[in-house]
Order: structure tokens, then sequence, then C-alpha cells
């Protein structure tokens, strides 16, 4: 009989708002960073809802945001290294791993507003087994999700992570996963996600976005 799937943490990695998503352009800053917290808020409650998932640990050095998270009912830390993701990631784990020894880590980028609990599901049942693995995005050449077992665990985020973490050993997981490889970055990205029906805080902010309408 084969083992039981392991339970995930997610790492959600999240730049304060003010400062993040600065590839939405020709809006306000405000709105700019009303966007980026709807999106990762609403990727956050998609991973809490997702049955593979046991806990949210939040990585994030904006404390407005920290409490609104905190809310939903993920756990949150700041950036280990501030403005090294991949390092903050390596340190979310270990910290993931004090909290929940018994739960494989799993990093998702938090601008997925449009996730599918179903989707993360999918991933993460796929991604059991001994090695790393990966969702590749929907452009292609960049990462949505990279999990592994704690000791292989060398998230490789950032321009051409696709290949890192494959160089890295880690397999790309096959399928659809439509609505976890649509990571935004544009107003282009936004429109795109729209079909796979947008969580409902980025659906509220994008209403306020008033050159959305
Ligand atoms: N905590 C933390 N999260 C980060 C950091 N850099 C990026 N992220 C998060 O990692 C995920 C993927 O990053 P990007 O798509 O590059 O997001 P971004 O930096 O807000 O966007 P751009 O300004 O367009 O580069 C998003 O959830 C970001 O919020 C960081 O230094 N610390
Ligand atoms: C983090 C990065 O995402 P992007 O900045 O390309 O959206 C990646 O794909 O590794």
């Amino acid at each position: 009989m084969p083992a039981p799937a392991p339970g995930y943490v997610v790492l959600l990695p999240v730049k304060p708002p003010a400062r993040g998503k600065s590839r939405l352009v020709g809006i306000e800053p405000h709105e700019r960073a009303d966007l980026a917290r709807s999106f990762a808020l609403d990727t956050a409650e998609s991973c809490l809802a997702a049955t593979h998932v046991s806990a949210v640990l939040v990585i994030t050095d904006d404390a407005y945001f920290a409490a609104d998270v905190a809310r939903l009912g993920a756990a949150v830390i700041p950036d280990g290294v501030s403005g090294d993701l991949n390092e903050s990631l390596v340190q979310g784990a270990l910290e993931a791993r004090r909290r929940w020894p018994g739960l494989r880590p799993a990093a998702l980028c938090g601008d997925l507003p449009a996730l599918r609990s179903a989707d993360l599901d999918a991933a993460l049942a796929a991604s059991e087994g001994a090695g790393p693995a990966y969702v590749e995005d929907a452009v292609g050449g960049g990462t949505t999700l990279y999990t592994a077992p704690h000791d292989l665990f060398r998230p490789a985020f950032g321009p051409g992570s696709a290949a890192a973490h494959r160089a890295g050993g880690a397999r790309p997981l096959e399928g659809d996963l439509h609505s976890l490889r649509h990571d935004v970055d544009t107003l282009e990205d936004l429109e795109a996600v729209r079909r796979f029906g947008l969580g409902p805080r980025t659906a509220l902010a994008s209403v306020r976005v008033g050159s959305l309408g």
C-alpha cells in the first residue's frame, strides 16, 4: 500500500503591496497597491481552502498586510533576508519545519488571484514522491509553485526559474492547472485570468480601478 500523502505547508512570499507588482502600469499607485494586496489575499484564501494544505505561512515585511492575512487563518513571518526572495523562502521553510515537522514545504507565488483550490490540490497530489517538483507559468520560463522535501528544498525563483528548477533536479508537473499557471504581472495578465474567475477581493479591487471598468 502506498504511503499516505504528506500534507503541505504553503510558503507564500508577498512583497509589501505598496512596492510590489510594478508592472501594473497606467494606474494610480494606490490602485496598484490595492490590486497587489487583493491578489495576495485571494491567493492565500484559495490555499487555505485546499485539501492538501494543512498550513499557510506568509512571508512578508508589511505589517498591515500581515494582520490582514492572519485574519484569514495564515501564519506570518517577516522576510529572513530583505530583498532576497529565495533566501527568505529557505528561511521560511526552516521555520515551517520547526512549527509543522510533518508537512512538506511548497513555495507559491502570491500573485495568483484566480487560483482554484482544485488546481493547487491536483499539483500537490502530483508532487508526491521523493524529489522536487515545480509548476511552470503559462507564459513559459517562469515558476508559480516549487516543492521539495525539506532536505532538497532549494527554490530558484526569478528570471529563468523554470530552467533553474529543472537544473536543480526538479521535475515539471504536467496537466492543465490553468489557474495555477497564470500569475498576474500586468493588467493584460489580469484580463486573461478573468475567465477562471477572479477571487472576491481582486474582483472588487478591479472595479475600484476606474480605468479597468
Ligand atoms: N516576501 C517577499 N516576497 C517577494 C519578494 N520578491 C518577490 N516576492 C513575491 O514573490 C512573488 C513573485 O514575485 P514577482 O512576480 O516578481 O512579484 P513583484 O516583485 O511584486 O512584481 P514586479 O514588481 O513586477 O517584479 C510575489 O508573490 C511577490 O510578492 C521579496 O523580496 N520578499
Ligand atoms: C518569481 C518569478 O516570477 P515573475 O517575476 O516572472 O512573475 C518566477 O517566475 O520565478
